[in-house]
């Protein structure tokens, strides 16, 4: 994607379709009187003066406990400077949005119009009452040290300035892991570190709390090598003054083994990097751009242990790894610092994670076939679903031990798993997917490619590498169409089949069709004809192998897009009923609903079929099946022809497939609620298990049932995938958007790179 686009996408992200990145979501009732004269007047008096009684009831009857303050003046935003609170905003924001996906704690962000640490300070203790705890970010050096060290003093809740602890607990977490690589040890390697601001020095006073010694580092800021000659220094760069002969960053760079940046864009080039140690560690952490770019390091020394603080590159040393998990931990045990202790347990957990076997869910997320500790793997990804289990128990702990634990947790176990069930209602399996797709991009036709929806999409997966796209229409409008969205400089194959210019092709596929259905009445010259509509000829690329899936049905009924793909492709081998499923990303995590589209009333064993081929597609994402077969009746309770069509098929399934994890008939609040399913059925194979997958006993239960999530939950939706035909065709719903498309064409990927895994088996 060229500099261009990113900007314009990242300034689209940010301003549609509502400006900016969080917002405020009640968590009670609202719906009644009732429900609004408890949530305020008179019913809301109640909390305050229990809260006026004892301060501390403010924990319990308010969202202080899991609040926290990201705070900003703006002076030292990124590596982007002073640019001041309003242009912080959206880093706010953005930090927001990461707590709030990776560890489940709410944020309000504050940019502070002042440059005055007295007001500053000020500023932060008189709001302090709102929150449980306060991230201070984005503020310069000197000033933030004394902000940070001010208010930790005053205030009895967690208080860390994220760029000086975040970064060194991270950073020390990698380091550690890279020297061990290097066969090399912190007390003994030669540290350059280039920027002497709150990140830099913070690091730095945490690898020597690890072990650096004080002699073997260089500290470099604006005006270079920070040295006992220097005049004007504060008290923070004096403690890293060197007096050994060294002037500038080349004469540093020299046999040194670890190069840590924290100052700004490329100021380190290849030939210093040539002259450190053998395997040198070089993390260069500015953000946006690093101090050396990641291709051009790795490009000039093969030995190198590299990492930067961005996401699209191995080796993301960056404080997102950092803050949501401490300040997780330091929120459950109403932890009243952030101390050493706690920010050492965290480096450990960091550390020795990344040496533990990956899950397989990381390595599709990050498109990797085997994610294992070494040079290209230092330290995990932030979207490890164990961070949260395990980063938090270890911060927790050491608040504990070092006595700053107000609320001690005492069933660790319990502990563990309700820091796993706060990860349920994100999407990343919509960042898995595409993150999937992309390992091996395969030619996707989008047959309604002069629409510009689909047109959208199909720059967006063109540009991040999900799919080739081959574009079918009017080539007049989609020629026009890409000029306007700045896309007519892309490689893709565009067909028109109503243009004369593609007759071989529709020769070609015309022919192949007449000889499938000349004894069903198609004459070569009607054969011909049909090959005009964009529908056929897409089915017949993917037929003759000249595409490897279909996309298409976005202006088009769902029943008139379904019957060419039947007609042409057909159903797979063994396969007796095509169907759909829908993954809803709910509160709990993705769940797979079935069949939403295709089948009225199936028999039980239609039924059976549908939950053999919803498994697959489960597993397909990664996800491990634990079905039930719903109804209105819970085992028998109600006994007729429509819940005796369920429990066959459960029989059926029982009979067939005895290792899927399936049951019913049941009614979906018992399905949902294991809990209840354990007390009440416990001879149930769901018994105690989270049920991901709901099999409907007929369509407009499943259909009805997706829309209403859809738009009362407003739950995103993957879908409908079809099933069970012979190709990977995949039907839009009408009117899709950009996002769903996109979504549909990784999906189309995936099942063309599944069907080949399994040809290439055989
Ligand atoms: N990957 C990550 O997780 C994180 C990365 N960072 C990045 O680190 C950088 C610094 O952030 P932060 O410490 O908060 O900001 P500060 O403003 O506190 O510090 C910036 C430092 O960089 C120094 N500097 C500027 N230009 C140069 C240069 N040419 N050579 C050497 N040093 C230079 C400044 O020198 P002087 O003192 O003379 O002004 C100052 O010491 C930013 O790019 C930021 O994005 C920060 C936090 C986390
Ligand atoms: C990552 C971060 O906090 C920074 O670059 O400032
Ligand atoms: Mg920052």
């Amino acid at each position: 994607m060229s500099k261009q686009s990113k900007r314009r996408e990242a300034l689209v992200y940010h301003a549609k379709p509502t400006p900016g990145k969080i917002k405020v979501v009640p968590t009670k009732k609202y719906a009644s009187q009732r429900d609004l004269s408890l949530a305020y007047s008179p019913g809301v008096a109640e909390p305050c003066l229990e809260i006026d009684k004892d301060k501390d009831n403010v924990y319990k009857y308010t969202t202080k406990g899991n609040l926290v303050a990201v705070i900003s003046n703006g002076t030292a935003v990124l590596g982007l400077g002073n640019i001041g609170p309003e242009a912080s905003k959206p880093v706010m924001e953005g930090k927001g949005l990461l707590f709030k996906i990776f560890a489940d704690i709410d944020v309000f962000d504050i940019e502070v119009d002042t440059e005055n640490v007295d007001e500053f300070i000020e500023t932060v203790k008189n709001i302090a009452p709102t929150f449980g705890g306060i991230n201070l970010e984005d503020i310069k050096a000197p000033e933030a040290f004394e902000i940070e060290r001010r208010l930790k003093e005053e205030l009895d809740i967690p208080v860390m300035h994220d760029d000086q602890h975040g970064t060194a607990i991270i950073s020390a977490a990698a380091l550690l892991n890279a020297l061990e690589l290097a066969e090399k040890t912190i007390e003994d390697v030669k540290i350059v570190v280039s920027g002497a601001g709150a990140a830099a020095i913070s690091c730095t006073r945490l690898y020597q709390a690890f072990g650096a010694r004080r002699e073997n580092i260089v500290m470099l800021d604006s005006k270079g090598v920070i040295r006992t000659d220097r005049d004007n220094l504060t008290s923070q760069k004096a403690e890293f003054a060197t007096d050994r002969k060294i002037n500038t960053l080349d004469e540093a760079m020299v046999d040194a083994d670890v190069f840590v940046g924290l100052s700004m864009a490329d100021i380190v080039t290849p030939d210093m990097l040539k002259t450190m140690a053998p395997n040198p560690i070089v993390f260069a952490m500015a953000n946006p751009d690093p101090e050396i770019a990641y291709q051009l390091a790795l490009d000039t020394r093969d030995d190198i242990i590299m990492a930067t603080g961005r996401s699209d590159h191995p080796n993301q040393v960056n404080n997102v790894l950092g803050f949501p998990f401490i300040f997780r931990g330091a929120l459950d045990v109403r932890a009243t610092k952030i101390n050493e202790a706690m920010k050492m347990a965290a480096v450990k957990a960091l550390s020795n994670l990344a040496k533990e076997p990956v899950p397989e869910q990381v390595n599709i997320a990050y498109g990797e076939t085997r994610l294992t500790f070494g040079r290209d793997y230092i330290i995990p990804k932030p979207f490890d679903p164990r961070l949260i289990a395990e980063v938090p128990p270890a911060v927790a702990k050491a608040a504990m031990e070092s006595g700053v634990a107000k609320e001690p947790i005492e069933d660790w176990e319990k502990y563990q798993n309700s820091l796993l069930e706060r990860l349920g209602s994100d999407n990343k399996l919509v960042r898995l997917l595409l993150n999937r797709a992309k390992t091996n991009p395969k030619r996707v036709v989008f047959a309604e490619a002069d629409q510009l929806d689909v047109l959208k999409a199909a720059q967006i997966v063109y540009e991040e590498g999900v799919a080739i796209p081959i574009l079918l229409g009017r080539k007049e409008t989609i020629l026009e169409l890409m000029k306007e969205i700045e896309f007519e400089d892309a490689d893709v194959l565009i067909i028109d089949p109503k243009s004369d210019e593609e007759s071989s092709r529709k020769d070609k596929y015309a022919d192949a069709y007449w000889k499938q259905h000349q004894r069903n009445g198609v004459t070569k010259y009607s054969a011909g004809k049909i090959m005009r509509e964009r529908n056929y000829f897409a089915a017949m690329m993917v037929n003759e192998g000249d595409a490897d899936a279909l996309i298409s049905g976005y202006s088009r009924s769902y029943p008139s897009v379904v019957k060419p793909m039947l007609e042409l492709i057909g159903m797979g081998k063994g396969v007796t009923r095509i169907a759909t499923t829908n993954v809803m990303m709910t509160q709990r995590g993705p769940m797979f609903l079935s069949d939403t589209a295709i089948n009225i009333d199936p028999s039980a064993k239609d039924l059976a079929k549908i939950a053999q081929m919803t498994a697959r597609a489960a597993k397909m994402f990664g996800i491990e099946p634990v079905m039930a077969m719903i109804s209105y009746s819970n085992f028998g309770s109600s006994n007729n022809e429509r819940t005796k069509k369920v429990r066959d098929a459960v029989n059926l399934l029982h009979r067939t497939n005895p290792d899927l994890v399936v049951d019913g008939e049941l009614q979906t609040d018992f399905a949902l609620n294991s809990e209840m399913l354990q007390d009440i059925f416990p001879f149930s194979k769901l018994a105690g298990r989270k049920v991901n997958t709901l099999i409907f006993p007929n369509l407009e239960s499943a259909n009805i049932t997706y829309k209403l999530l859809k738009e009362l939950n407003k739950a995103e939706s993957i879908g409908p995938i079809m099933m069970g035909l012979r190709k990977p065709a995949h039907i839009l719903q009408l009117d899709a958007s950009v996002d769903e498309i996109v979504n549909m064409t990784a999906i189309a990927v995936i099942d063309a790179q599944e069907r080949e895994k399994r040809r290439q088996k055989k």
